[in-house]
């Protein structure tokens, strides 16, 4: 009751906000499925800056490209922490990971050892292994279309993790990201679990009758040691490029290696599972969901593709450069069809004031992705619509789909590479349409209805039919 008691500082205010319920504030209104469905509707309503509380946390939704700059950027040393939430760092131990990390020297130090691998000078040499998983993934499409969400999957938690040569549908590594990269995205919603209001619910034990979400949470936490653990334990099948073995190298020939080198290997390790494959599996399904509603898109990749690639080979890292549609077609699908559509919340260290708004400290700061992207405002007035060609009008690039100031993604260039060479070659290749039902109509999934609820916004599974097209190029 008293945290959710102002202390505004006289002459100030709260930012403008739904209206609050004494004590649990607007704890009703936050739903606890497609969040950003009601955030964009609160940003319609009380504009750029909009301020929630729920038992006490504080929420500001940032809605302007002003104040993007303005909050994360030019104030990004006191806008960068991250909330500390009884789910995922207490119940789940998530604190390991780099998104977690708080702000600071340890976040600063693990991160720095990430990032050296994705400077954007190293991304040639990643170039064979994504052209590689690419064909892996044409040739799974090839055999058996109608697993692609299983195929997407797979190729993905081979290729961007740690180049382990996979042995069967069944590798660990598969079945670690169904299991657990997937229900740890769920519980990370806010709200999701009460437990992140009411922290006292993390001493209820396990036994606990009705305590269901305990032992779900302590089953998790179990899985969610293995990703750190797997990844080195598998190091006999690593490729001499990967990261993890890159690492376990650089340390067993250092004379003077530092203190924590095996937490900095198994973290590494591990944050790259956890961050990289769960978004790059979602945001290529989006591109196979715009796709099916968007054939003339296709269509007009295609014929760009048809006139600069030679026939019977495949696009390759060097025609990046000329297949300028291609390129707008990742960067609409990123746009349009964001997995982040809230980010990932950030946390405000001190109190700060902006105009004649007070903003508590501890308040957390939620880039509102899926609304800014979607702006009419940055976007034009058909910033709702698909359109690739926009990009050819000048159109801002659309780099809040990986976060902002200085937590930005730091898989962010090698994200958009792998995106842009899969998609190249699925649509050089193959032909995305609907199937029908016993009438004839096509079945289309819904846009804005038919995605699952967490963190990452990525479509249920869908049917479609993927056809190989006549005169494309070599799959093997
Ligand atoms: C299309 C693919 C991807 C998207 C859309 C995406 C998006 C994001 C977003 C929205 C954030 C939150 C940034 C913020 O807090 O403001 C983030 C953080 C992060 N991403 Fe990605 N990501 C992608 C791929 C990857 C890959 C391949 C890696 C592997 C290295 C990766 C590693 C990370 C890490 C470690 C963080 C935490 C950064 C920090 O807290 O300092 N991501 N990403």
């Amino acid at each position: 009751f008293r945290s959710s008691k102002s202390r505004v500082p006289h002459g100030l205010r709260l930012p403008p906000g739904p209206p609050r319920w004494p004590l649990i504030g607007n704890l009703l209104d936050i739903p606890r499925e497609k969040q950003w469905k009601t955030f964009d509707a609160w940003a319609k309503t009380y504009g750029d800056l909009v301020y929630i509380e729920a038992l006490g946390t504080r929420m500001l939704l940032i809605n302007s490209p002003e104040y993007v700059r303005e909050l994360f950027g030019e104030r990004g040393s006191i806008y960068s922490n991250r909330h500390h939430s009884v789910v995922l760092n207490e119940l789940l131990h998530m604190d390991w990971t780099i998104i977690m990390m708080p702000y600071g020297d340890v976040w600063r130090r693990y991160r720095g050892v990430l990032s050296q691998f994705f400077h954007h000078s190293l991304l040639e040499t990643y170039y064979p292994a994504q052209m590689k998983y690419t064909k892996m993934f044409l040739r799974k499409l090839h055999e058996s279309p109608e697993n692609l969400f299983k195929h997407v999957r797979y190729v993905l938690g081979a290729a961007i993790t740690y180049g382990i040569k996979l042995l069967s549908d069944n590798d660990p590594l598969i079945e670690l990201s169904e299991t657990t990269v997937h229900k740890i995205t769920q519980a990370a919603i806010p709200g999701k679990y009460l437990a992140d209001f009411l922290p006292f619910l993390k001493y209820v034990p396990a036994w606990f009758p009705g305590a269901g979400f305990r032992r779900e949470l302590d089953q998790l936490a179990k899985q969610g040691m293995d990703m750190i653990i797997i990844p080195v334990e598998l190091k006999n099948g690593i490729e001499v490029s990967s990261i993890v073995s890159t690492l376990l190298k650089r340390y067993e020939h250092d004379p003077d290696p530092p203190a924590d080198h095996d937490k900095i290997v198994h973290y590494v390790g591990g944050v790259i599972y956890v961050a990289g494959v769960d978004t790059m599996d979602g945001q290529l399904l989006n591109f196979f969901f715009a796709m099916l509603l968007h054939p003339e898109v296709q269509r007009t990749a295609q014929a760009e593709l048809d006139r600069v690639i030679e026939p019977g080979s495949l696009p390759t890292f060097k025609d990046k450069e000329q297949l300028p549609y291609v390129q707008a077609v990742y960067k609409e699908v990123l746009r349009w069809l964001t997995i982040a559509n809230v980010g990932v919340p950030h946390v405000l260290d001190q109190d700060d004031i902006i105009g004649d708004y007070f903003i508590p400290k501890g308040t957390m700061i939620i880039g509102n992705s899926r609304t800014l992207l979607r702006s009419k405002e940055v976007y034009g007035p058909d910033a709702a619509v698909f359109r690739p060609e926009r990009f050819f009008e000048g159109a801002r690039d659309p780099d809040w789909a990986f976060g902002y100031g200085r937590r930005v993604c730091p898989g962010k260039l090698f994200g958009e590479d792998t995106l842009f060479i899969m998609i190249a070659c699925v649509l050089y290749i193959f032909t995305i349409s609907p199937i029908e039902d016993e009438n004839g109509n096509p079945i289309l999934p819904r846009e804005d209805e038919d995605f699952e609820s967490g963190v990452i916004m990525r479509p249920i599974p869908f049917q479609c039919r993927i056809l190989r097209l006549p005169n494309s190029g070599a799959v093997d």
